[in-house]
Parts: structure tokens; C-alpha cells; sequence
């Protein structure tokens, strides 16, 4: 596990960026090393909810998965792109979407609400959203874990950090032209109650406003890998496949 976790670590480094400021390894020591290189104020400013739990000397108590947050517009394709990551290198794929409409056809206590949220094309209050995901990875033994649709805003993001206690290693997001993501949501053909011209506008006005900024976050945090989402599914996995398979042996 440990070895596994540190490798892992060191992929993440190595591999997507220079510019990560917060690790398993920094976490595990403690160690917050921009800190003392440019001052507490500033330094605050930019601490993930994680970095913040590590300064008051707050460990997770357990070495946790790797963990790749798929973001993207509607329709990019994160869910046609995850499906193939799964069955390529065995990753589980968690959709926060899925869980949520999962609970809006239950007879839950928050199924009326989700329902009303996801027509109107908002976004499901993340204690919701983030207990769900949390439930899936506390009941997986599988290490490598895709997080399709999530976070959807900074506060969903700041609300999994706080929660789950962790951070993401790997943020990949799906670039698509509007116009491209209206067509395929509006060919779905899966009976969603938000697949239709008026929600997906709203939607995508939501995309912008609320989910790029996660994005622009986890960019500055140099964890984002950006695919261009333009093509066939098949062309796309491939730009996916070459992403995972030159560290797959460090993953898997
Ligand atoms: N590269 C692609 N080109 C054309 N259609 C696609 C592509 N990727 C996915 N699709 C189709 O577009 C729709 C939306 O894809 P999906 O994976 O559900 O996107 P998302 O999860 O980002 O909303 C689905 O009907 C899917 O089959
Ligand atoms: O973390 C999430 C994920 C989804 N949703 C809601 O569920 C809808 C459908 O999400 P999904 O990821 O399934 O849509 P996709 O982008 O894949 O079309 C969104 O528009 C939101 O209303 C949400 O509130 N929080
Ligand atoms: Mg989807």
C-alpha cells in the first residue's frame, strides 16, 4: 500500500506537473513546502481545504486511491470516454450524475429536490453529491477511481475536500465547441429529463460560470490534462489511452 501510494506520488509529479504544490507524500510528512517559500497570507489564500486539514497537522487516516476528477461541458463525452478508461485499465468509474438520478428515481427524502435541480439544469447542494461519491469509494477496494461530472463548482470542489479529505491527482477535462455538445445531448436518446434545448442552455450557461473555475483552479494547481473533444469517440480514447498508458504500469 504505502509502496503503491508513494509510486503513485511520484507518477503524478513526475508525469503531469512541476507545479503541484500538495501530494499523498506532502500530506503523509506534512510538509508544505511553498509555504515557507512565500509567506503565510499570500500562501492562504491558495490552501485547498486538504492543505489546510496537513498545517493543523491533520493526517487521513489511511493511504487513499488515486483519483481523477472527468470534467467537462454537457455531451463533451466524459461518460463515453470513462466507460472505455474503465474497461481499458480497470479504473471504477463513479458519475456523479448517475448517483444523483439513482436517488431522484428512489423514494429517498431528497429525490423531489434533485429532480427539480437537474431539470432546471442547476446543481445538486454538494453535501448531497459529495456523501454519495464518498459512499462509492468507501465501499471500493479499487485504488484507481474516475470521477465523471464532479465537482461541478468550487464550492462542490471545496465540499469533497472537506469531506472526503482528499484531492484529486489527476483532473481531466473534455474540450468541446458548444455547439457539438448541444448536438449530442440533444441525440442522447436516454430519456433524461434534462436533455432538451432549454435545459441544456441553461446548463451550459452553468458550465461556464460555475464549473470553469474549477477547471482554471486545478490548471493552476498544474493537474489538468486537456483533451480535445472534437472527433470520434474512438479518436478520443485514443488521446485518452496514450494519457494513462505511458504511466500504466505505475497506475495499474
Ligand atoms: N466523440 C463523440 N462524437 C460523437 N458523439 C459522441 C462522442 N462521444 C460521445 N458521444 C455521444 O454523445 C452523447 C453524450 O456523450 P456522453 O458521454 O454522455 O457525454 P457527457 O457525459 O459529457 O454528457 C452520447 O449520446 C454519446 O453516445
Ligand atoms: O456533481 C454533480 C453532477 C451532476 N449534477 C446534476 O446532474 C445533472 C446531470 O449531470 P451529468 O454529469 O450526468 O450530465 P452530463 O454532463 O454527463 O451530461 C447536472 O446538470 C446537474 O444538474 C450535479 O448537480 N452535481
Ligand atoms: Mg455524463
Amino acid at each position: 500500500m504505502w509502496r503503491r501510494a508513494i509510486m503513485l506520488g511520484s507518477w503524478v509529479r513526475s508525469s503531469f506537473s512541476s507545479k503541484i504544490l500538495t501530494s499523498s507524500s506532502n500530506l503523509q510528512h506534512n510538509h508544505l513546502p511553498h509555504q515557507k517559500q512565500y509567506g503565510m497570507k499570500f500562501v492562504d489564500l491558495f490552501m485547498t481545504e486538504t492543505e489546510k486539514l496537513a498545517k493543523e497537522g491533520k493526517q487521513p487516516d489511511k493511504i487513499r486511491p488515486f483519483i481523477t476528477f472527468v470534467l467537462g461541458g454537457p455531451g463533451s463525452g466524459k461518460g463515453t470516454q470513462c466507460t472505455k478508461i474503465a474497461e481499458t485499465f480497470g479504473f471504477l468509474h463513479i458519475s456523479a450524475g448517475e448517483l444523483l438520478r439513482k436517488e431522484m428515481s428512489s423514494n429517498c427524502e431528497y429525490g423531489a429536490i434533485i429532480r427539480d435541480i437537474i431539470k432546471e439544469g442547476k446543481i445538486v447542494p454538494s453535501e448531497i453529491t459529495v456523501n454519495l461519491i464518498h459512499k462509492a469509494i468507501k465501499s471500493t477496494s479499487n485504488q484507481n477511481i474516475l470521477i465523471d461530472g464532479f465537482p461541478r463548482s468550487d464550492e462542490n470542489r471545496m465540499a469533497f475536500e472537506r469531506i472526503v479529505g482528499v484531492e484529486p491527482d489527476l483532473v481531466i477535462f473534455f474540450d468541446c465547441p458548444e455547439d457539438e455538445m448541444v448536438k449530442r445531448v440533444l441525440s442522447r436518446n436516454e430519456g433524461r429529463i434534462d436533455d432538451n434545448t432549454e435545459t441544456v442552455k441553461k446548463r451550459l450557461k452553468v458550465f461556464d460560470k460555475l464549473n470553469l473555475p474549477v477547471i482554471t483552479y486545478y490548471s493552476w494547481k498544474g493537474k489538468v490534462q486537456k483533451i480535445n473533444a472534437v472527433g470520434t469517440a474512438e479518436e478520443i480514447f485514443e488521446k485518452v489511452r496514450q494519457l494513462f498508458a505511458s504511466e500504466r504500469c505505475r497506475i495499474l
